[in-house]
């Protein structure tokens, strides 16, 4: 099956919508949602570690879930994470995901636990088997402790269900190696937004990121970029974007920071959830000098605002 043709592009990794006192806040949700139909980007990855997932409870991320679904789908593709530390509630989640509408489900192994390979494949496994939709391993091993083998990818990657990974490592080398050993028609999502350029250059067939968030439309001029063949534009272009990253990475929470950013946008989201930290009014001015530095740069790679 070729998934590139469904599946290949740019994500936004989706940020949580809580209300003032901290709840799922479903009308923030869909409106966040519909902020991203009209940037260029392929879809929305709904619940990974930008969309707080796993500090939700599993009614919580249900909620999302369908509240994306109800304003998006068939506008945007939506991949859901449902990696949850009990495999119970992971598999209730890709059922859910499934019921919804969902385009594929994708999950980081379990944390806590140190545990074996076996244990993570069958982790994956009852997941992969409690649907018929689209299985993407989220390999994230500086947050997980858990690091993907060559071995397990192979052995993952010879089902049909299992399509691609979002590799969330910062090695490029591994990036292609994993590419090179799903076979012809596995995908490799970049993780690291700073690298994006290299991993689509190393093979990435596309990108899932939590900065995309407040810069979509710079990540897929960058995209066009790289698919052009405009490698030197591209490359100044990671550049700039580069400079913003670093800046939104010198905050308490960089989830917070990016959270901030859309308030001033007028998409109100809430603060993260602890033990992730919020921004405070001390923040409040650079943040915003920020955003017009983001607005600017789209404004000249586009000729639209992000508002
Ligand atoms: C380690 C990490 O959190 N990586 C992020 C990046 O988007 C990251 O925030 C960005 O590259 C800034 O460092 C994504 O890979 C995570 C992601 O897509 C998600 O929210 O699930």
């Amino acid at each position: 099956m070729d998934w590139a043709s469904k599946f290949a592009g740019i994500y936004v990794a989706m940020y949580s919508a809580y209300d003032e006192a901290g709840n799922v806040d479903l009308a923030r949700v869909k409106k966040l949602a519909r902020y991203y139909v009209t940037t260029g980007i392929r879809g929305l990855y709904v619940g990974g570690s930008s969309g707080e997932g796993i500090l939700q409870s599993v009614a919580e991320r249900r909620q999302v879930v369908e509240a994306v679904m109800e304003e998006v789908k068939g506008e945007l593709t939506v991949i859901v994470h449902v990696g949850a530390n009990s495999t119970r509630d992971s598999v209730e989640l890709c059922k859910h995901a499934e019921q919804c509408g969902a385009d594929a489900v994708s999950a980081i192994p379990a944390i806590y636990y140190r545990l074996s390979e076996k244990a993570v494949e069958a982790h994956w496994q009852q997941m992969i088997d409690s649907t018929s939709l689209p299985f993407i391993i989220y390999n994230i091993p500086q947050t997980t402790g858990f690091k993907l083998t060559m071995n397990l990818l192979r052995r993952m990657a010879e089902q049909d269900k299992v399509i691609g990974v979002k590799m969330s490592g910062e090695s490029t080398f591994e990036l292609q190696q994993f590419k090179a050993a799903g076979g012809e028609h596995f995908l490799v999502f970049n993780g690291p937004d700073e690298q994006f350029l290299a991993g689509r250059i190393m093979g990435a067939d596309g990108g899932i990121g939590g900065t995309y968030g407040v810069m979509p439309e710079l990540f897929c001029t960058l995209n066009r970029y790289y698919e052009a063949n405009q490698i030197e534009a591209a490359r100044v272009l990671q550049n700039q974007i580069n400079e913003i990253i670093k800046k939104l990475l010198s905050y308490p929470s960089l989830y917070g920071a990016c959270k901030y950013i859309l308030s001033l946008r007028g998409i109100e989201t809430g603060q993260p959830r602890l033990p992730l930290l919020p921004v405070t009014s001390e923040h409040h001015a650079s943040l915003a000098e920020l955003n017009e530095k983001i607005e600017q740069l789209t404004a000249r790679y586009t000729g639209t605002t992000t508002g």
